[in-house]
């Protein structure tokens, strides 16, 4: 059979188209896949590129960690095995117990921190969190607390006028409740316990300076009452138990402190009044702001708090600045330092407001070799720093106004 023939036979040609175009469908194919291939190599490229951009980071902080560049602490004195006490703090998240929880830790002991975070913040502890000697744990004092300690500092309990006022009942639980609490714990595990109480204890004194010996002038159904009388007991309740359980206690009788960390809107005096300056806001004097008060900074009274745990003294010890200023006085003195424009507003006075407050702190300085050295205006221009980078802080998220005392002509003028 010729090619000629082949090709003038219709079959034989269809079989060939068929197979031509099966060729070409081959083909065609061929070359897809190749195309599709090289897209499918630059794609994984590319995920793999942004793994390793994701990635990266990681490999960089787990090698900080393997070199132990890790989270910076302030630096923790070594102590041995021996002298490392287990120290407990109730409210050691709040202003004056996380300033404590500070001097404990670089001192080299083991602290554990228990706060219910009402009036406490964590942010004032979370420099130490992860740190080997230093634990943190959310608890509320009016349950009972099982743990081994060697001290127990029982700062936990509401302390700026409005803050005790907004609960009661609940101040009253924290200081009668969480004290027996506490001091059943003490007994418990053989620890010593120092309990803060206050200079309103002698409540709206008819003796000045305060003594120790001073019984003090308290309205026992006052709006203060709550906090003067919490304390009150709780300090009968210290030395029931010293006496009858021969726990080992410690009381420090706490005249007004200042300094960072306070809240900036607890309603406290210096809060109000360095909010009220930095906001350019009229500065509130409850009454005619003759009435007076003695401020110490809060360093000084840390070191006092340390000085008498560790002393032999187990009666009631007064802890405050004996430099003594009428209200009106120290709003100027603010306004000052802080370089405002303030106008100073009288409001109507509150009820039961002590009117004169100065610590008699000559017992702390025979027994203790303590006396408070940071002057009011160094305390003051450290916390006015404080307090503008706070604002700094907050100031997209919210802003602070200082908390005004409920008066007895409710409601309070519009200032
Ligand atoms: O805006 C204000 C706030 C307060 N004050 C006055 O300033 C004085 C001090 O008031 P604070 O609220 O700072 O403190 P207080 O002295 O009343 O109570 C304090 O006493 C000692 C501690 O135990 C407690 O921290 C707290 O109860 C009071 O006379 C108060 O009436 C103002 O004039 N204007």
């Amino acid at each position: 059979m010729t090619l000629g023939s082949l090709v003038t036979n219709p079959r034989i040609m269809k079989a060939l188209i068929v197979l031509a175009l099966l060729a070409y469908i081959v083909s065609v194919w061929g070359n897809l896949k190749s195309i599709r291939m090289v897209n499918d190599e630059e794609q994984s490229k590319k995920i793999k590129r942004s793994v390793e951009e994701v990635i990266a980071p990681l490999w960089d902080k787990i090698h900080e960690l393997e070199l132990g560049t890790g989270p910076k602490y302030p630096p923790v004195k070594f102590l041995s095995e021996k002298d490392r006490k287990r120290i407990l703090i109730t409210g050691g998240a709040g202003f004056v117990g996380s300033h404590l929880a500070d001097k404990l830790m670089m001192d080299g002991y083991e602290v554990t921190v228990v706060d219910n975070f009402f009036t406490g913040r964590r942010r004032n502890v979370d420099h130490w969190l992860g740190h080997g000697n230093f634990e943190l744990i959310n608890h509320d004092v009016v349950e009972p607390l099982f743990i081994e300690v060697d001290q127990i500092y029982h700062l936990a309990s509401p302390a700026s006028p409005p803050n005790y006022m907004y609960n009661p009942i609940k101040t009253l639980k924290t200081n009668t409740i969480g004290t027996l609490n506490m001091l059943g714990l003490a007994k418990r595990v053989g620890a010593r316990l120092l309990f803060a109480s206050t200079s309103e204890v002698y409540g709206d004194p008819e003796q000045h300076p305060q003594p120790e010996s001073y019984w003090g002038n308290v309205n026992p159904i006052g709006p203060r009452a709550c906090y003067d009388e919490g304390k009150r007991v709780a300090e009968t309740m210290c030395y029931a138990y010293q006496k009858q359980e021969g726990v080992d206690v410690r009381v420090a009788r706490i005249f007004n402190t200042f300094g960072p960390r306070m809240h900036m809107d607890d309603g406290r005096v210096v809060s109000n009044f360095i909010l009220q300056a930095l906001q350019g806001q009229p500065l509130t004097v409850y009454g005619s702001g003759s009435h007076t008060r003695s401020f110490q900074y809060v360093s000084d009274l840390v070191n006092g708090l340390v000085a008498l745990m560790n002393s032999n003294v187990s009666s009631p010890v007064n802890l405050g600045n004996p430099e003594e200023h009428s209200i009106m006085e120290f709003a100027t003195i603010i306004r000052d330092l802080v370089g405002s424009k303030s106008r100073i507003a009288n409001l109507p006075e509150v009820p039961d407001d002590p009117q004169r407050r100065n610590p008699a702190i000559e017992k702390a300085e025979r027994l203790l070799g303590w006396r408070p050295v940071v002057p009011l205006h160094e305390g003051l221009n450290r916390t006015i720093a404080y307090f503008r980078r706070e604002l700094q802080l907050q100031a997209d998220e919210y802003r602070p106004r200082a908390r005004l005392a409920r008066t007895r002509h409710q409601p309070l003028h519009r200032l």
